[in-house]
């Protein structure tokens, strides 16, 4: 599964229809199909469902299902459509008439009350005004429309997008219904993925409605992380191999304030497969380290109140090239030892992972990100405000083409741009995670993702798999804890201890 702007979407219908010589109708039909599949398995025949349909293709859809509900068995299906024959688009009228032919009832009032009427009458509302198609900003009747279903306290599901988010960017235009559930078409569409359109958009299921496979798999766009995709891209052990096969590490991080994290990046890194592990910390939390983990080596470097000084760089600088990878910043604090010390693994050669305050200082010294080595970074918004000189708002305007241009200016960078939806991407392809839940929302989470993708680099070598099978395991696991515990109290150490349950299951043979 992808998601894809709204002209990739476009070129996949014409592709159906002009191509495989599938009717536009038919296409229609099947989503239409696809919608009542989910009314079925979901919803009760004796709800009231009020329809409401806007001038296009999307009304279209929400005519076709009128007719499979009431086939169905529905008893309560009514339809809203203030646009006639003439102004609707050609599909939609053809359904339009099947529907009115059927005599499923159908309002074309625009005032106020009798909308009121329909709306106080209805259990579900299905929001089928605007699609993929929506292109200016909302206004007059539909911007009221909205608002009065936005008001009302009723399920709403709409079909494709949620009226009002701009399909590619998920700016609001104007207004926007408010979703429950939005039962969205053979891929997702940016615009609901984006903030804020996926704040709008409820929970998305995607639908298939029977394109040729091949459509999707040539179609440009993010790749979804899903269970069986990660499977094939986790990395795999063999029963041949021993601790150097899975990669030689040294994690340079922690401080007297923030040892945890540095403590958890580590713990997860042990739980997810690294060969060895050696931590460089401040020398005045060795001893600290030393009773927590014991299956990582520890050399305390010199210290400074409570953070790297200045002479831990000669230091680093006497090891760097025993270890094939480096992890620098979880709790490491700013300070200037520490941007020296991302500075020195940046212009090694060595393979590295930057977080936490790694990308804070590296956003100091962005020319030594040209390095032709691989580098994984995993910033959030803020940090990668830092990394790429674009303000905040910009970059969730658009993470895309602000991660375009970061991996064009550093090519041999993968990064994992983590938000609630993540995006995990190198200067070739990019992968989507939807996975994962506001447990993650915690101090320490951000140590764990980084601890995972260092183990899973350690056995793989490759950046960007790496990257997104990490992203999707830790995601993963929250959501498994979720199914038993309360998000407040699941915390980053529930995740580590759930690591091996996760990879069980995304081993596991279909
Ligand atoms: N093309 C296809 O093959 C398929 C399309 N499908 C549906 O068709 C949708 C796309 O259909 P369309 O391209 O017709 O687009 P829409 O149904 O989203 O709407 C386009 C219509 O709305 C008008 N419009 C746009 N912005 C407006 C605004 N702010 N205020 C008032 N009117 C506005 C346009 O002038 C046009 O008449 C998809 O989202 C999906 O639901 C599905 O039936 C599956 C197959
Ligand atoms: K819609």
């Amino acid at each position: 599964m992808k998601a894809v702007t709204v002209e990739t979407m476009r070129k996949m219908d014409e592709t159906a229809i002009h191509t495989y010589g599938i009717p536009s109708t038919v296409l229609m039909e099947h989503a239409a199909m696809a919608v009542c599949g989910y009314f079925l398995a979901h919803i009760e025949k004796s709800k009231h469902v009020l329809i409401v349909c806007g001038p296009g293709n999307n009304g279209g859809d929400g005519f076709a299902l009128a007719r499979l509900l009431v086939q169905e068995g529905y008893t309560h299906v009514q339809l809203h459509c203030c646009v006639d024959y003439g102004h609707m688009s050609l599909d939609e009228a053809v359904f339009a008439k099947v529907a009115n032919s059927y005599q499923i009832p159908c309002s074309h009032s625009e005032e106020r009350k009798d909308i009121e009427q329909l709306i106080q009458d209805a259990d579900i509302i299905v929001d089928a005004l605007f699609g993929t198609g929506l292109s200016r900003t909302i206004s007059g009747f539909y911007d009221r429309l909205i608002l009065q279903i936005n008001l009302a306290d009723k399920m709403v599901i709409s079909i494709d997008i949620a009226s009002g988010i701009h399909g590619n960017s998920g700016q609001i235009m104007g207004c926007a219904i408010q979703a429950d559930i939005t039962l969205t078409f053979e891929s997702y569409k940016l615009g609901q993925i984006l903030y804020p359109g996926s704040a709008y958009s409820g929970k998305i299921i995607p639908l298939s409605i029977q394109m040729p496979k091949a459509i999707e798999q040539m179609a440009e766009g993010l790749l979804v992380l899903e269970d069986d995709l990660v499977k094939t891209l986790l990395p795999q052990r063999s029963s041949h191999s021993h601790k150097g096969t899975y990669g030689k590490a040294l994690m340079i991080g922690g401080s007297k304030e923030m040892h945890g994290a540095v403590t958890m990046a580590a713990k997860a890194a042990l739980r997810s497969g690294i060969g060895t592990l050696t931590l460089f910390v401040p020398d005045c939390i060795t001893l600290l380290l030393a009773s927590k983990l014991e299956e990582s080596m520890i050399i305390g470097a010199a210290s400074e109140d409570g953070f790297f000084a200045h002479d831990a760089i000669t230091a680093l600088k006497r090891i760097l090239s025993q270890y094939d990878m480096i992890i620098i910043g979880n709790g490491m604090g700013r300070n200037e030892a520490g941007k020296e010390l991302v500075r020195t693994v940046l212009e090694s050669d060595r393979p590295c992972i930057l977080d936490g305050d790694a990308l804070y200082e590296t956003g100091k010294i962005t020319a030594a990100l040209q390095r032709p080595y691989p580098t994984i970074l995993t910033p959030h918004v803020k940090e990668m405000s830092y990394l790429s000189g674009h303000s905040i708002k910009d970059i969730q305007q658009d993470p895309i083409a602000v991660l375009k241009e970061f991996l064009r200016k550093y090519p041999f960078s993968t990064v994992a741009l983590k938000d609630a939806h993540t995006i995990i991407a190198n200067s070739q392809q990019m992968y989507l995670n939807l996975a994962g839940n506001h447990a993650l929302a915690k101090g320490g989470s951000g140590d764990v993702l980084c601890g995972i993708l260092a183990g899973l680099f350690g056995q793989s070598k490759d950046a960007l798999t790496s990257a997104a099978c990490a992203v999707y395991v830790h995601a993963l696991t929250a959501d498994l804890l979720l199914q038993d515990e309360d998000a407040n109290s699941i915390l980053p150490n529930d995740l580590i201890a759930s690591l091996s349950e996760t990879y069980q299951i995304l081993r596991e043979e279909e």
